[in-house]
C-alpha cells in the first residue's frame, strides 16, 4: 500500500481519497511571509463567539499581511450549488466547438463569453487553458458613457437547447459567490477596524455590479507529442487586477502555485470543501501595500486530467481611480503597520500598468480585455488602437506590455 504522500493525485481524485491533503496547510498561528503551504481559515468563527470573531479577524489581517492566500471552509457559498457548477463546467465545456463558437467572446462587445484555448496570451505566450467569462446581467455602455463602459455587459451564454439550466445556474452561483465575498469584504474592513460596510462602500457600485464570474479549462497537455508546449503555463504569473478579492473554487486536480517572498512557488493542493482567497491589487492599494496582492500561477497541466477551476473576482467600481488612494496613515492600526511585510517591490511592478489608466474602467476594458484577447479586439473593434487611445508610446508598449 503506498502511503497517503506517495499518492498520485490522480489516485486520490479518482478514488476520492482526500486524506493528506489537510496536513499539508499550516495553522495560522505559524503564519509566515517565507510560507511553505497556505493557511486554513473557519468563516465559522466569524458568525461564533466574540471570542472566536474576534480570533477570525486576527488570522484574516495575519494572512494578509505575510501570505495574501488562505483556504476558507465553512465558506457561505452552499455546497450543492458548488456542486452543480462543477457540473456545468465540464458540460460546457465538453461541447463542440461549432457549439462553442456561438458563444465565443468574438460575438460579444464586452469579452463576455467564450475563449478557445491558444488566443489568451500573455507576455507574448499562450495560457494553456480555454475559459468562459461572465458577470451580473447588465447593460452595455449608454451613447453618451465613454467606451470604458463597455468593460461590463450583457452575457453570452450557451443557447437553453444546447445546456439546458447553465444559465440560471451560472446565474445563481454568481448571486452566491457576490454574496460570499461582500461577508468577507466585511471582515476585511473589521481587520482594519473600520464599520464592515466601510470598504464596501468605497469600493463597489452596487447599482451596477461589474464583478467577473470566469470558468477555466486546463485540458491535460501530453508534452511528450507537443514539446512546443513544455516551456507554457496554464496562466502565466500574475496578481489578480484590478480586483479586490478573488473566491477561487477549484477540482482536485492541483496546478495553482503561489509565490512566497523567498520567490519559491508553493503547491496550492486542493482541500475539498473549502475555497480558496487571495487579496487583489486594490486592497494592497488601499492599505498602503501592508496587504499583499501575491502572485500566482498555474502550472501547464500533465496530470493526465483535466482541470476546472471557477474564480469569482470582486472588482472595485470602473469609474473609481485606477491608483486608488491609501486610507490616511492615522486609520491604519499599528499592528498592521508594524507586521507588514511590504509589497513595495510589487508597486514597482505595477507601475507602468497603474499610470496608462486613470480609472478602473479604462484598465479593465483595453489593458485587461484587450491585451488578453488581440483577436477578439482586432473582429470586434477593427482599426481601433487601445495602445493609441491610452497616449501610450510604441516604445513603452514594447517596454512594458
Ligand atoms: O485556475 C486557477 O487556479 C487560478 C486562476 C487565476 O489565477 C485567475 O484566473 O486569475
Ligand atoms: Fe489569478
Amino acid at each position: 500500500m503506498p502511503s497517503v504522500a506517495e499518492k498520485s493525485a490522480k489516485e486520490r481524485f479518482l478514488t476520492k481519497d482526500t486524506t493528506g491533503f489537510v496536513d499539508e496547510s499550516v495553522a495560522a498561528e505559524e503564519l509566515s511571509k517565507t510560507f511553505k503551504a497556505l493557511p486554513i481559515l473557519d468563516m465559522a468563527m466569524y458568525d461564533g463567539t466574540p471570542e472566536e470573531k474576534a480570533q477570525f479577524l486576527q488570522q484574516l489581517r495575519d494572512v494578509f499581511l505575510q501570505v495574501g492566500f488562505m483556504y476558507i471552509k465553512n465558506h457561505p457559498i452552499p455546497a450543492d450549488l458548488m456542486n452543480s457548477q462543477y457540473e456545468y463546467i465540464k458540460k460546457v465545456f465538453a461541447l463542440p466547438r461549432e457549439e462553442k463558437l456561438k458563444f465565443a467572446i468574438e460575438h460579444s462587445p464586452h469579452f463576455h463569453g467564450w475563449n478557445e484555448l491558444g488566443k489568451e496570451v500573455t507576455y507574448g505566450k499562450t495560457d494553456m487553458r480555454e475559459m468562459l467569462v461572465s458577470g451580473f446581467e447588465l447593460p452595455g455602455k449608454a451613447p453618451d458613457e465613454p467606451n470604458w463602459r463597455n468593460a461590463v455587459g450583457p452575457n453570452n451564454w450557451p443557447s437553453e437547447e444546447v445546456l439546458p439550466g447553465f444559465r440560471a445556474q451560472n446565474e445563481a452561483y454568481i448571486e452566491a459567490a457576490y454574496k460570499a465575498a461582500r461577508k468577507l469584504l466585511a471582515a476585511v474592513s473589521e481587520t482594519l477596524e473600520l464599520a464592515p460596510d466601510e470598504l464596501e462602500n468605497i469600493f463597489l457600485d452596487k447599482q451596477r455590479p461589474n464583478h467577473l464570474f470566469g470558468q477555466n479549462h486546463y485540458p491535460h497537455v501530453n508534452v511528450g507529442e507537443h514539446p512546443e508546449y513544455a516551456a507554457n503555463l496554464g496562466d502565466a504569473e500574475h496578481i489578480d487586477d484590478p480586483v479586490i478579492l478573488t473566491l477561487l473554487a477549484q477540482d482536485l486536480v492541483g496546478g495553482l502555485q503561489v509565490q512566497n517572498y523567498d520567490g519559491d512557488w508553493i503547491n496550492v493542493k486542493p482541500i475539498p470543501g473549502t475555497i480558496v482567497v487571495n487579496t487583489g491589487s486594490f486592497l494592497q492599494f488601499i492599505t498602503g501595500g501592508r496587504y499583499v496582492a501575491t502572485s500566482h500561477r498555474v502550472c501547464l497541466n500533465t496530470s493526465g486530467m483535466d482541470r476546472y477551476s471557477w474564480p469569482f473576482f470582486l472588482i472595485p467600481r470602473l469609474d473609481g481611480p485606477r491608483i486608488w488612494p491609501a486610507l490616511p496613515e492615522d486609520k491604519i492600526p499599528e499592528y498592521v503597520k508594524q507586521n507588514a511585510r511590504q509589497a513595495k517591490d510589487r508597486y514597482e511592478q505595477l507601475d507602468f500598468n497603474l499610470r496608462v489608466a486613470k480609472n478602473v474602467g479604462e484598465y479593465a476594458f483595453y489593458v485587461k480585455s484587450m491585451k488578453s484577447y488581440p483577436q477578439a479586439t482586432a473582429l470586434l473593434y477593427p482599426g481601433f488602437d487601445w495602445k493609441a487611445e491610452l497616449g501610450i508610446s510604441p516604445e513603452d508598449a514594447k517596454k512594458y506590455l
